[in-house]
């Protein structure tokens, strides 16, 4: 038996892995964007559009990379963005992921400022806190909720990408850019102060996500440093109503942003509030 046909580098075999992609199957195309974790191309995999993601092997390691994707594949809801499979006998290893043409949630929104109704917005925030009521059901925490990590179909639906993922990025990437720009915005007390992460720091960065969909696109605190942000939300204060927003609306965001975990709504709940407005 030629050494190589004992697979002495992973426990199991992967072709029988039903998660596992053929990458006989896939055509690359067009390169979408680059994140974290390596480039995004556009490909065709089995008569759809997909998309791509390569995983750089620095950015996690490949066991934590499939077992993660074992769990991703079984997550199916309407409002996330579907991971199709993986291939890990490429390399670099890839994620086959649902295509969403209209790219991220940020760039659509600037893209569209001034062209987009109240109530149309409204439903966007909708469209996430869908998702994250489904993925506060599976007690899976997202940890960097935010406008930039939405994405949008070609049918102008928003869908929840890269949940769970920031737990792959190298500590010294994610502290330093939670020192330096990205993050912090976005981030609840407890996780600042403590890195403390939960359904509840989650909803807190919704409220912030809330504000940018009514802020068109806007980023919050713009004329802010993060330290600034820090000690302003110490002493009380925070982001202010976007015109667009109603009053009610608001509220609802306000709620997201309480101090204490604990008196933060659930996504259950929010979402209850927020479809009846
Ligand atoms: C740790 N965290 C939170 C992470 C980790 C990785 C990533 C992210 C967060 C979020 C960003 N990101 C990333 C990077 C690159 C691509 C994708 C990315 C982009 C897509 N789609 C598109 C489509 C069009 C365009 C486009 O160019 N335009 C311009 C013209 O008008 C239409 C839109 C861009 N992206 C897509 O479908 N997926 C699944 C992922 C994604 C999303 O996946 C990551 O890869």
């Amino acid at each position: 038996i030629s050494h190589n046909s004992i697979s002495t580098n992973s426990s199991f075999n992967h072709n029988e892995a039903r998660w596992e992609v053929d990458p006989e199957e896939l055509v690359l195309g067009e390169e979408l964007g680059s994140g974290q974790f390596g480039m995004v191309l556009e490909a065709r995999w089995r008569e759809k559009r997909v998309a791509v993601k390569m995983v750089k092997e620095e950015a996690m390691s490949e066991d934590e990379f499939i077992e993660e994707a074992q769990v991703l594949t079984k997550l199916s809801h309407c409002k996330l963005v579907k991971l199709y499979g993986v291939c890990s006998q490429r390399n670099p290893p890839c994620l086959v992921l649902e295509l969403m043409e209209n790219g991220c949630l940020s760039d659509y929104l600037r893209a569209r400022k001034g062209q987009l109704s109240p109530a149309t917005l409204l439903v966007m925030c909708l469209d996430v806190s869908e998702a994250m009521a489904y993925l506060e059901s599976l007690k899976i925490i997202h940890r960097d909720l935010a406008a930039r990590n939405c994405l949008v179909s070609k049918n102008n639906e928003v869908k929840v990408s890269d949940f769970g993922m920031a737990r792959y990025v190298p500590d010294d990437l994610y502290t330093c850019s939670m020192g330096s720009k990205f993050s912090i915005k976005w981030s609840a007390p407890e996780v600042i102060k403590y890195s403390k992460f939960s359904s509840k720091s989650d909803i807190w960065s919704f409220g912030v996500l809330m504000w940018e969909v009514f802020s068109e696109g806007r980023m919050p605190y713009e004329h802010n440093t993060n330290t600034e942000v820090v000690e302003a939300l110490a002493t009380g204060l925070r982001l202010l109503r976007p015109r667009l927003a109603p009053d009610a609306l608001y509220l609802l965001m306000e709620g997201c942003w309480r101090q204490k975990p604990g008196d933060r709504p659930s996504f259950a709940v929010l979402l209850h509030e927020l479809a009846s407005l």
